[in-house]
């Protein structure tokens, strides 16, 4: 039985391109986003992949990587499952800030902390822990069952949320995760065994 699972973080958006922390704000994808999202799709339809299921969050940006994808892989109107769960990590009290203005005003050290630590959360924000706390139940409850059952599966998401699942499938330390960065609208590919655990991994971005 082939029990795929494909994670893919959302094309560019505008508030990536502008450097602002983004979180849960909603701003949509750039043109390059719109970009990588099409060579996202053709990436996958190369390698001859198309599923049965489909997973995202309740932001735009990660809604409209999917929509693209699967207009590529001629798969428009595939079953979707839409839900904050998966949302972007809650940047709090930081979003709508500029990174680099931010490291300015609270220092390197400290925006570092805020972005790549574990378990130490942004003021009024969530840590990855945090944001683990809600991506693994949804995901043990509603992705990987069907993943067991043969759905072959794609979830569209974000840096934070993905980080955490990944964390999670690949059994990593706070400290591997820490260094593990996402490309925006690069697919990653993993085949799991019957019990959830990970059987191949293949970043389309190495
Ligand atoms: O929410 C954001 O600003 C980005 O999507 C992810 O941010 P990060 O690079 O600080 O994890």
């Amino acid at each position: 039985m082939d029990r795929l699972l494909v994670l893919v973080r959302h094309g560019q958006s505008d508030w990536n391109l502008k450097n602002l922390f983004t979180g849960w704000k909603n701003p949509d994808l750039t043109e390059q986003g719109v970009a990588e999202a099409h060579k996202a799709g053709e990436q996958l339809r190369d390698l001859k992949l198309s599923f049965d299921v489909a997973f995202t969050s309740d932001l735009s940006r990660a809604q409209k990587t999917l929509d693209i994808i699967l207009e590529e892989l001629g798969q428009t109107g595939l079953e979707t499952f839409k839900d904050q769960a998966l949302n972007e990590r809650d940047y709090g009290d930081i979003t709508g800030m500029n990174k680099d203005e931010a490291r300015e005003k609270f220092g390197e050290e400290q925006v570092h902390i805020w972005r790549r630590s574990y378990d130490i959360p942004p003021p009024g924000g969530e840590s990855l822990k945090m944001t683990a706390e809600r991506v693994l139940p949804y995901y043990k409850s509603e992705i990987l069952p069907r993943v067991l059952a043969g759905s072959r599966t794609i979830v569209a998401a974000h840096g934070n949320s993905l980080r955490s699942l990944i964390m999670d499938l690949e059994d990593l330390s706070p400290e591997e995760i820490l260094k593990r960065e996402l490309g925006t609208g690069t697919p990653i590919i993993y085949r799991l065994d019957e019990n959830g655990g990970v059987v191949s991994v293949q970043d389309l971005a190495d």
